[in-house]
């Protein structure tokens, strides 16, 4: 087995509103890329398998700056790990289509994973692997949903009607890392690469893209600390998670 990670960190952060792009926001001191490149290469499934090739997608006019960050956290592994940085697309599905692109001939598991996730641990990004290994093709973690969830209509102005409540006993929000069989993987974003171009299209996750091509895709435990930093807020939480200290 060959493991390959797509690390998506070409997004802008709009919702952050920092005034540099997301990935490369510190907490504690350290870029959201730079934990998250670390947790996927710290992780070693029971046999010892560990990521080999890392993918990082990046905003153009920070491709050099991602690759100096991302290329020392390497140089810690101390493994033979192969880094590629590739400037990324118009949406997040555009941008991971490009860093399966720059995959080498022998990688036949793909890791999704989010530099918006810096805190995802790697027991959780080897727990995905395992799975994938097991036999699944496409694998993502989930957490329970806690919130009552209500489906609703097209609003009037002043609220919009609610059209039911949706049973929550089955539903599961979604995180990253999430895993693939190679050929799976790539066949999802071929299949799907006419919806890359706009965020309206776009699917939101990978295993969205697998989803619809009529393969079955299997939800593992997912983890409270692989939540996603989307808001100014959120960073404020992790920073006050890892440091105990206010961003
Ligand atoms: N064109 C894009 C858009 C997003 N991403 C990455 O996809 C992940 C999830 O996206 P999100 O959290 O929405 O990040 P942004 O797009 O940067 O945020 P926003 O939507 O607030 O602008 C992030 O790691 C982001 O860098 C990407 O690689 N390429
Ligand atoms: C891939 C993802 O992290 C799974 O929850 C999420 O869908 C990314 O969402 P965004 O639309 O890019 O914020």
């Amino acid at each position: 087995m060959t493991i390959a990670a797509v690390l998506t960190a070409a997004g802008s952060g709009s919702r952050l509103g920092h005034a540099l792009p997301k990935a490369v926001v510190p907490v504690a001191g350290v870029p959201l890329v730079v934990h998250a490149a670390r947790a996927l290469l710290a992780a070693r499934t029971a046999d010892g398998a560990s990521v080999t090739q890392l993918v990082v997608t990046a905003p153009a006019a920070h491709l050099d700056t991602v690759a100096a960050l991302v290329g020392e956290v390497v140089d810690e592994a101390a493994a033979d790990v192969r880094l590629d940085v590739v400037g990324g697309g118009r949406t997040r599905q555009e941008s991971v289509a490009a860093g399966l692109a720059e995959l080498t001939d022998d990688v036949d598991v793909v890791l999704v994973h989010d530099a918006a996730r810096p805190f995802a641990p790697p027991a959780l990004v080897a727990r995905v692997v395992e799975a994938v290994r097991s036999g699944h093709a496409a694998v993502v973690p989930g957490l329970p949903v806690v919130d009552t969830i209500k489906r609703v209509g097209a609003g009037d102005g002043t609220g919009r009607p609610v059209l039911e409540t949706v049973p929550r006993g089955d539903l599961v929000a979604v995180q990253t890392p999430q895993g693939f069989a190679r050929d799976v993987l790539e066949r999802a974003h071929a299949v799907g690469s006419g919806r890359g171009a706009d965020e309206t299209t776009a699917a939101s996750d990978d295993a969205g893209l697998v989803e619809a091509t009529g393969v079955r895709v299997w939800v593992v435990p997912g983890d409270e600390r692989a939540a996603k930093v989307t808001t100014a807020r959120d960073l404020m939480v992790a920073q006050a998670l890892t440091t105990g200290a206010p961003a």
